[in-house]
């Protein structure tokens, strides 16, 4: 007991510590290892490309292409020419920027180079970089994983990187760029700080429990800071999806009876020829899939064949397969000839397709539906509307583009419920690693609160913790005495 004591007071005198520290278990040391060199910007003929160099010979490696006893100032560009060690040819009049560490990317020693985009020019670059001893070329990846490794970026924040090099539709540069700003990682981290503290009031009982001077109520404390974690969790698990389907894209599915205009559908929004479109019914037979962007979010449109009983064998199987299909949809496009509503074909896929998914109630996971209406262009103006026992719908011409601002609006609607709006609200957890994580920290609370047995219970909880510090890609368990100090008073 009384070294116990002496260890927690050993650990305050050397004072209170970050509890999310950024920095991966067993990563290098900054500035250890090779200086490494790559081409930064796109591959090919370009306006300007970017070199960069990371690591402890970046300075002596920018000396000597410049032929300079000094370097340039910090982070400020500077107009200097590069000429090849070896041979002293020029290799080009260039914007030179140095970056000492840790104030960089890296956290290393950095330089970029912005030359002329000429391949002649880079490769000359590249090749002078590589004469220089200590430099080698990076590898895929590499400046990133010593960002990492120096703590410059924890684990979400590589990922949101990542996702914002890839990022095609608008949605998903926002969605990226929340990630990479390190929303999920402070989210997590503050999660890991609780958890810290609960099972610092865990420990603290373990051994001081029969101590006078430990504070009472430190379980019931460390209970209620678990149970408040539980909703948190749950909050963001049950919007788990989203996140992934806005990183990957939504599927949206166009199903209907036959010549209802899918095909139609499916060409005027991805703006290109995707499926043959003609009057003969049973026209499409394969799923044919096409990744488009609708109204700023990424979707993975479908197009299936017509509904409908009775056919040859080969339209049969598109039938099968476009009814398999559906059931994947995350938001489902149903397409009726407005002309044709009175037909068995028409009757039959309202009272089962639409009727069936608009019978759903409306859970974050069940699919949604929009009823559209084609061919409005052969209603007569004057005559009746289509049958008044619809359930809401919109009208649309593929024919003369009719209604489609009203159809894109409405997708845009309906994708932000399903991919989520990357702009507003919490985080989203945007790959199945996040969920497995969050989802093995819930269950861990779980074995807390079942467990009997002190060191159980402690366990469960240094379990829970270790998902969400695996989540942000950091490790550490020594922050818990920091806390066990800092929070309340054991013998005062
Ligand atoms: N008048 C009119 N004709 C349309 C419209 N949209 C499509 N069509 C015509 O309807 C016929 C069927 O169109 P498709 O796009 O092939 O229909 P589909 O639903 O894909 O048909 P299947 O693949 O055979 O199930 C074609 O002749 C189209 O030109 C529209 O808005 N107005
Ligand atoms: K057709
Ligand atoms: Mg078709």
């Amino acid at each position: 007991m009384w070294r116990g004591l002496w260890t927690l007071a050993a650990q305050a005198a050397r004072g209170p510590r970050r509890l999310c520290t950024r920095r991966s278990s067993g990563a290098p040391a900054p500035g250890s290892g090779a200086t490494i060199f790559a081409l930064s910007s796109g591959q090919g003929r370009c306006g300007i490309a970017v070199i960069r160099t990371s690591g402890p010979s970046s300075g002596h490696a920018l000396r000597i292409l410049t032929a300079a006893r000094d370097l340039p100032p910090a982070r400020h560009a500077s107009l200097r020419l590069l000429s090849d060690p070896r041979s002293g040819e020029p290799l080009d009049r260039a914007l030179v920027l140095w970056f000492p560490g840790p104030r960089s990317f890296t956290g290393e020693d950095c330089v970029e180079f912005h030359v002329h985009g000429g391949p002649a020019v880079v490769s000359g670059v590249l090749q002078a970089l590589g004469s220089v001893p200590g430099l080698r070329p990076a590898e895929a990846g590499e400046f990133t994983r010593r960002a990492f490794a120096n703590g410059k970026l924890n684990l979400t924040e590589v990922e949101g990187l990542a996702d914002l090099i890839h990022a095609e539709t608008e949605a998903q540069r926002r969605q990226a760029l929340r990630q990479l700003d390190g929303e999920l990682g402070h989210l997590c981290c503050g999660w890991a700080e609780t958890l810290t503290k609960a099972l610092a009031h865990v420990e603290a009982y373990i051994d001081f429990g029969e101590d006078d001077n430990l504070e009472e109520g430190v379980l019931e404390q460390a209970d209620m800071e678990v149970r408040a974690l539980e909703v948190a969790l749950g909050a963001h698990l049950r919007d788990a999806r989203r996140g992934q389907r806005l990183r990957s894209g939504a599927h949206v599915v166009v199903t209907g009876p036959p010549n209802a205009g899918k095909s139609s559908l499916v060409n005027l929004l991805s703006r290109k020829p995707v499926s043959i479109v003609s009057p003969e019914p049973g026209t499409t037979r394969d799923v044919l899939e096409t990744p488009v962007d609708l109204a700023g979010f990424p979707v993975l449109l479908s197009d299936t064949a017509g509904l409908r009983e009775g056919v040859g064998l080969v339209e049969q199987e598109g039938v099968r397969r476009a009814r398999e299909r559906l059931e994947q949809a995350d938001l489902i496009l149903a397409m009726l000839d407005a002309s044709d509503l009175a037909s068995p074909s028409s009757c039959n896929f309202l009272a089962t397709v639409v009727a069936s998914v608009g019978a759903q109630s409306p859970t974050d996971s069940s699919q949604r539906l929009l009823l559209v209406l084609n061919k409005s262009d052969l209603l007569s103006p004057k005559g009746p509307g289509p049958r008044p026992d619809l359930p809401p719908h919109l009208l649309l011409s593929c024919l003369t583009g009719e209604g489609l601002d009203g159809l894109l609006e409405a997708l845009r609607k309906e994708l932000a419920a399903v991919c989520g709006d990357p702009s507003t609200g919490s985080p989203l957890l945007t790959r199945a690693r996040h969920q497995h994580h969050l989802q093995g920290c819930l269950d861990a609370l779980g074995h807390y609160k079942q467990s009997k047995d002190l060191a159980l219970a402690a366990e469960a909880l240094r379990v829970a913790r270790g998902h969400l510090t695996q989540l942000t890609g950091g490790g550490g368990t020594e922050e818990i005495l920091d806390i066990i100090f800092r929070d309340f008073c054991v013998g005062k």
